[in-house]
């Protein structure tokens, strides 16, 4: 029987996933098309009738502009935020920057899929020299952390769950006992992490899932926190399908 829900849902489009470029720890706008997604995001919470006692998000704009236009849309402003690094999109080291469809055509279609879906195979790392370096190490949204020891210059799915799965349970799993309603608004691989781990996904299977901007999806737990519901989605099949399949598609050399 279902004991917790909780509500999970990817940024809206930014200004980099629509230009097709790895974006990772850099910290893009939404594209005009992800910040509609995120009022549609937010009207269908509204129209689901969820309720949040509390909000968690990463520390990049594209998540938290997302999570603003869910709570308003939603009516639910007033309701704690929670922001840390670690719900932050992977870090696509070397890659970051990179148009994904130049770079299969460079490498090819197979060695860009290792590095977006693989589990354990990073990408290249980010040196000192990269052109996104400072803009990231800099950045003031990184002044409560990472540590300078636990800053990445790159990040595998397995790296990024290793320093995602401490806040599931240290700090989600303990609001979802005290009863609290959570939504998490993250990242494509930050959340497929977490699904990863919920779902108890072989890391084959992992490879195999894309996930779209800005539709909210919910898990319903037991009292084990094991699934009794997932990844239900708040939209219909086909368009979360097509959305899928297009992520899918933007690391195809074009
Ligand atoms: O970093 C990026 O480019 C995308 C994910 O890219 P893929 O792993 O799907 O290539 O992250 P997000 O837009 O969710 O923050």
């Amino acid at each position: 029987m279902a004991k917790y829900k909780i509500v999970m849902v990817r940024h809206g489009e930014s200004e980099w996933n629509q230009l097709n470029l790895f974006c990772g720890w850099y910290n893009a706008e939404l594209s005009d098309k992800g910040r509609q997604e995120a009022v549609e995001a937010g009207k269908a919470v509204k129209e689901a009738g969820l309720k949040f006692d509390v909000a968690h998000t990463s520390v990049l704009k594209r998540a938290n502009l997302t999570l603003d236009s869910i709570l308003a849309e939603s009516g639910q402003t007033g309701i704690p935020i929670q922001k840390t690094w670690r719900l932050n999109e992977r870090h696509y080291g070397g890659l970051t920057g990179m148009d994904k469809a130049e770079t299969a055509k460079k490498f090819g279609e197979d060695q860009v899929k290792i590095w977006r879906r693989s589990f354990d195979i990073p990408p290249p790392p980010m040196d000192t020299e990269h052109k996104y370096y400072k803009a990231i190490v800099e950045d003031p949204i990184y002044s409560n952390g990472p540590s300078k020891e636990e800053f990445p210059m790159f990040e595998s799915l397995k790296l990024t769950i290793q320093r995602t799965l401490p806040y599931w349970n240290d700090v989600i799993i303990p609001q979802l006992k005290e009863g609290k309603k959570i939504i998490i608004a993250a990242h494509g691989n930050s959340l497929r992490g977490i699904v990863k781990h919920l779902d108890e996904m072989s890391d084959e299977a992992i490879m195999g899932l894309n996930l779209p901007t800005g539709i909210p999806f919910i898990y319903e737990l037991d009292e084990n926190f094991k699934p009794v519901v997932s990844m239900k989605f708040l939209g219909d099949e086909e368009t979360v399908r097509k959305a899928m399949e297009s992520v899918a598609n933007q690391g195809k050399a074009k």
